[in-house]
């Protein structure tokens, strides 16, 4: 098992790429921290996948907090030390994408979406960071960014940029984690099919476009994720940081 004896937290783990990254890094032996927002159905569906581990033979728990809030990684980290005693690796994943066209876009949308999705982030970095140094035996962080941190979208202009801020922010904490043995990659997935954009994709005519962009012919799914994420987790990427790895199906090197 990858993951034997490792504490993981993964925020946005009740729903999409975080559950299945969560059930993938309890089958490697993790324990895991399940993180949600605390409101609407994330509690209900964390509980879920708690079930879902322990059915076979896995440890979790979950804590609810909006991933705004700039002390929700608190939170997540005295979570994950009260009930197994350390944190080895942090997924932040947590994140939103309310298409919304650029002229019209109101300030409160972009706010919430640069709060949920890069500053709430940041100190949620920090928190697990500063628990691994003082742990003392390095670790790993990953920010779920994706391949909109690359390119643009002209119904996501709140949102790209946030992807990008991601993809920037694990480069410089390799940088200043890096003498503390705690690597930072980001994952880039590219359309993968979860809430996020089922009303987007409800579009036949988008669905279709999407998917004959991607030259391995289909979306993504949130299990396709959930590898690359145990991958850098794991000691079997122990010389990997500062890097960024696409998971997109070739979507981005489509040009013609
Ligand atoms: N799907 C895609 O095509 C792609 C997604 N990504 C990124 O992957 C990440 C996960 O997205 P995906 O799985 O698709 O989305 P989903 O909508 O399926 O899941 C979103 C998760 O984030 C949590 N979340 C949302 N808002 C908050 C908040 N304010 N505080 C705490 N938790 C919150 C949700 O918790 P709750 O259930 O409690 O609401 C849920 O667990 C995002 O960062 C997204 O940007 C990147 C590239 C492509
Ligand atoms: C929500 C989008 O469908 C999805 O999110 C991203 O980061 C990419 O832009 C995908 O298309």
């Amino acid at each position: 098992m990858l993951l034997a004896d490792k504490t993981v937290i993964i925020t946005g783990a009740s729903r999409g790429i975080g559950r299945a990254a969560a059930r993938e890094c309890a089958r490697q032996g993790a324990r895991v921290v399940i993180g949600h927002s605390g409101s609407g159905q994330g509690t209900e569906a964390a509980y879920s996948l708690i079930e879902e581990i322990k059915a076979f033979g896995g440890q979790a728990v979950e804590v609810g907090g909006d991933a705004a809030d700039p002390d929700t990684g608190d939170k997540l980290v005295a979570g994950a030390v009260k009930a197994f005693g350390s944190v080895d690796v942090f997924v932040n994943n947590a994140g939103i994408c309310p298409f919304h066209s650029f002229l019209d876009m109101p300030r409160e949308v972009y706010l919430k979406t640069v709060n949920t999705n890069l500053n709430g982030a940041y100190f949620a970095v920090q928190a697990a960071a500063n628990q691994m140094k003082n742990q003392g035996r390095g670790g790993a962080i990953i920010a779920v960014s994706s391949i909109s941190a690359l390119v643009g979208g002209g119904m996501q202009t709140h949102y790209t940029p946030t992807k990008a801020g991601l993809h920037s922010l694990m480069q410089s904490c390799a940088i200043a984690l890096g003498p503390y043995g705690i690597r930072c990659n980001s994952v880039l997935p590219g359309t993968i099919a979860t809430d996020i954009n089922k009303e987007d994709l409800a579009d036949e005519e988008k669905l279709a476009y999407m998917t004959s962009r991607t030259p391995l012919g289909r979306l993504g799914e949130p299990d396709d994720i959930a590898g690359p994420i145990v991958f850098l987790a794991s000691d079997m990427a122990r010389y990997v940081t500062g890097a960024s790895l696409l998971v997109d199906g070739g979507l981005y090197v489509n040009l013609q």
